[in-house]
């Protein structure tokens, strides 16, 4: 038993796709929240005897506060059995967004996230990490392996699919890095916005200078948090006269009544792809982290 795969209940359907594409056995780690919301996790068979020289912990960290806890509690669990190499597969990587003080006093969250589980797991590969002031993912986790991928190839697919010239859409400036792997991908004409943020939920949104009368437009974009960007920019596009407005994420988060208000805005379709669990997962990023995890794997 070299390497297995652990993954956590609401996630056993990507995990298990990851497993099956890096051809690796998994199992899975039970969780029971006590009344005073202490966790406790159990390893399942052939996990509670002895465990691998390499394990691969899937997680993604929506709702992260807690699921860092279980992160921990693994890896030191872990290393404390013998295990050699722990590798970390968070399709969605949390705290990666409050990464300056905008306002003084604010404890800038980004680097001592990166530095905590930099210090617990060897490897990490994520998809599209919010790093938005910082280019790399070396910068905040200097000693590990950090591989970071993208699902905008894989939306990019599923839209050719789903519609035959459509205009692709980033609702600000940090979008045109996945609007442009996709519109090369495809070959669609394509535009970003331009964003305003005043405060978590409060965004303006101005269009670029294209026609989009009678249009099909499809949104892109890495994160639909609270909604807000979404809702503004579908109803921009289809103010100006867009015949129909779908939305492609990476990171269906959804927040509170986020998928509500999009609705209302006007949205056609809402495709994701499954780094967070969620009815509009519509992307499988197994084949993309499978051969990433094969390439970490092999690395030694
Ligand atoms: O659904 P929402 O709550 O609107 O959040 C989603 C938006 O937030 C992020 O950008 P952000 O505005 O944080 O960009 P920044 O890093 O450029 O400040 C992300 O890229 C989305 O565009």
């Amino acid at each position: 038993m070299a390497t297995r795969l652990v993954y956590f209940e609401g996630e056993a359907v990507p995990a298990l796709r990851l497993a099956e594409a890096a051809g690796l056995e998994a199992s899975l780690i039970k969780r029971h929240d006590f009344p005073d919301q202490e966790l406790m996790l159990t390893l399942a068979p052939p996990l509670d005897g002895a465990l691998p020289a390499t394990l691969v912990v899937y997680r993604s960290l929506d709702r992260p506060n807690e699921k860092l806890v279980e992160l921990l509690l693994v890896a030191r669990h872990a290393r404390r059995l013998g295990v050699k190499r722990l590798v970390l597969v968070a399709p969605y990587l949390a705290y990666m967004r409050q990464d300056a003080a905008f306002h003084p006093g604010e404890i800038v969250s980004q680097p001592l996230i990166g530095g905590f589980i930099d210090e617990l797991y060897d490897a990490l590969i994520t998809v599209d990490p919010h790093l938005h002031r910082i280019s790399r993912l070396e910068e905040v986790m200097p000693r590990i392996k950090a591989l970071t991928l993208s699902g905008a190839p894989r939306l990019a697919d599923l839209i050719r699919m789903e519609r035959s010239n459509p205009i692709l859409m980033g609702p600000d400036a940090e979008s045109s890095q996945w609007i442009e792997m996709a519109a090369a991908a495809t070959g669609f004409e394509h535009g970003v916005c331009q964003k305003v943020r005043h405060g978590d939920t409060r965004v303006e949104i101005a269009l670029p200078d294209l026609d989009l009368c009678g249009r099909q437009v499809v949104l892109m974009d890495d994160i639909a948090s609270s909604g807000h960007t979404l809702a503004r920019a579908i109803e921009a596009v289809l103010a100006a006269g867009a015949d129909s407005v779908d939305v492609a994420m990476t990171h269906a988060l959804f927040a509170g009544d986020a998928m509500e208000l999009i609705r209302q805005a006007g949205v056609n379709e809402v495709w994701s792809t499954d780094c967070i669990a969620h009815p509009s997962n519509a992307v499988a990023m197994a084949p993309t982290l499978g051969k990433a995890l094969y390439e970490v794997l092999q690395g030694g």
